[in-house]
């Protein structure tokens, strides 16, 4: 089964967050059940400057009033297709903003060209591979089913990823001229949004099949309350809405082999995870390694509850905790743990920024990963944490709420607690449920169970690799006509 994946971010190519960690992990789990993926995603700057030998594979001689062309390139097994557009993709800055962290003004016309290209894939192919299903991720690649309905790939099935529904490209009626399209799309079974133009919207109406990340996020945004707007049209598709679980690469997120951390360790050999608390210590200028130490790798924006967290930071130092964040968002967020930080030397740590090295570090150091987030689809660095028994300590909701086991009494005497969960989103909340792990913390014997319980769950891709698999099959199965 062949199926081509368009996504805006890709790992180890370009990452801002986690859409880039599941598109880049998808290839090899899928592999594993014979499906054969190749990735299609934007040539910019960062992206080109790490192709090994890339082949220049199609012309796309106009393509939003530049020409284009599709590089291939293999790197450890896995095909990507790089839409290569100078005009479009080569600029200093992060994939989605300029040097200074404003949005490329023209990133509708950026992106319609990454889906306009993989519909052109689907109707011609690369060499002779040619894609039986069309994979599409956020609204980066939102108006790729939009394309494929009106092209020779119409017959050809298309799934749409939401991986966060509060982006949804949506842009002023005036660049649907430019888009392409037939002037039937400009409307309700269309990519018409309160008379703008939404490619996310788009995507949902025309794809085959609609996926979220996890099951209770899938029920969620159902609702008015997560729906983002959107809630009535995933109503109506709700016979095509699937909720699937992310998985990680349980390659790169090893803590027995993870070549960014200081101290390898397994289950088995726990203590070992000690080297790697000092050296987090260390890093973040902690006085000692007294207490539990929270960490936080998140963007710092509303959706994570980074505004909640900064609110609960005294109590974490007064509870005899510490805090190490890593991250960088909203400045607002950025400037109230700051201030945090200089109320609390030795105590509280912030390193402000994107660092990937580090958000390791802090896995295999931490005690307690944070998230507090008001919404999340799926979440996952809940997963690394379980991995590497930095014990998660969440929000009830979304995949928050489907990877971590609350441990409440009869989960610990049941043995299969492995994290805590709080709700609602409130500083209350959150600080109720910080005491409860503090508790936890200060008896070892419940805390490495925690960590145990943590370490054995299934992270890996395998139950939603065969989920991925079986819907693709679906999709290809010949529709019975009812009798
Ligand atoms: N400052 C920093 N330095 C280094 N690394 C950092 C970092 N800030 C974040 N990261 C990393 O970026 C990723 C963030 O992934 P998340 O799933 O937590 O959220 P995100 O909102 O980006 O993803 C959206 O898509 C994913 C994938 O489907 C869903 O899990 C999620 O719920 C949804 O919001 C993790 O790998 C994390 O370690």
């Amino acid at each position: 089964m062949r199926v081509l994946s368009v996504a805006s971010e890709v790992y180890p190519l370009v990452k801002t967050g986690g859409l880039a960690d599941v598109a880049g992990a998808l290839p090899a789990a899928l592999a594993a059940y014979g499906v054969d993926m190749q990735v299609l995603l934007p040539g910019y700057k960062q992206v080109m400057a790490k192709l090994p030998n890339p082949v220049r594979m199609l012309e796309i001689p106009e393509l939003f009033g530049t020409s284009a062309s599709v590089l291939a390139c293999r790197i450890d097994g896995v095909q990507y297709l790089v839409l290569d557009a100078p005009e479009l993709y080569d600029r200093d800055g992060g994939p989605y903003t300029d040097a200074y962290g404003a949005d490329h003004p023209d990133n509708w016309r950026r992106f319609a060209a990454l889906s306009r290209a993989a519909a052109i894939i689907a109707e011609k192919g690369i060499e002779r591979w040619i894609p039986d299903i069309v994979h599409a991720h956020d609204w980066q690649a939102g108006l790729v089913p939009v394309y494929m309905r009106h092209g020779a790939a119409a017959a050809t099935p298309t799934v749409m990823t939401v991986h966060n529904l509060a982006f949804q490209g949506q842009f002023g009626a005036d660049i649907f001229a430019w888009l392409g399209l037939p002037q039937s799309e400009f409307g309700m079974d269309g990519i018409e949004y309160y008379g703008d133009v939404s490619f996310l919207k788009g995507g949902l109406q025309a794809a085959s099949a609609i996926t979220t990340v996890s099951p209770t996020y899938a029920q969620e945004i159902r609702t008015p309350a997560f729906g983002m707007g959107l809630d009535g049209l995933i109503n109506a598709r709700a016979d095509v809405l699937h909720g699937i679980v992310n998985g990680i690469d349980t390659e790169i997120w090893d803590p027995s082999t993870d070549p960014l951390i200081e101290g390898h360790f397994t289950l088995s050999r726990l203590k070992k995870r000690q080297v790697n608390r000092t050296a987090l210590a260390n890093k973040f200028g902690f006085a000692d390694t007294d207490g539990p130490v929270f960490t936080v790798v998140s963007r710092l924006t509303w959706q994570k509850g980074i505004d909640v967290l900064a609110e609960v930071a005294d109590d974490i130092v007064a509870m005899g905790g510490k805090l190490a964040v890593l991250g960088a968002g909203d400045p607002a967020l950025e400037d109230a743990l700051k201030d945090a930080a200089s109320r609390h030397p030795g105590k509280i740590g912030l390193a402000l920024g994107y660092d990937e090295h580090l958000s390791h570090v802090m896995q295999a150091g931490g005690d307690v990963i944070l998230v507090p987030s008001r919404f999340e689809p799926c979440g996952l660095t809940q997963l690394y944490g379980l991995r590497y028994g930095n014990v998660p300590l969440v929000a009830r909701t979304g995949g928050l709420a489907d990877t971590v086991i609350d441990a409440n009494e009869a989960a610990i005497a049941a043995r299969v607690a492995t994290g805590f969960q709080f709700s609602p989103v409130s500083a209350d909340a959150l600080r109720e449920a910080l005491r409860r792990a503090v508790r936890a913390f200060a008896d070892p014997r419940i805390w490495v169970r925690l960590q145990n319980q943590g370490m054995k769950a299934d992270v890996s891709w395998d139950r939603s690799a065969l989920r991925y698999t079986g819907l693709y099959a679906d999709l290809l199965a010949p529709k019975r006509e009812p009798s």
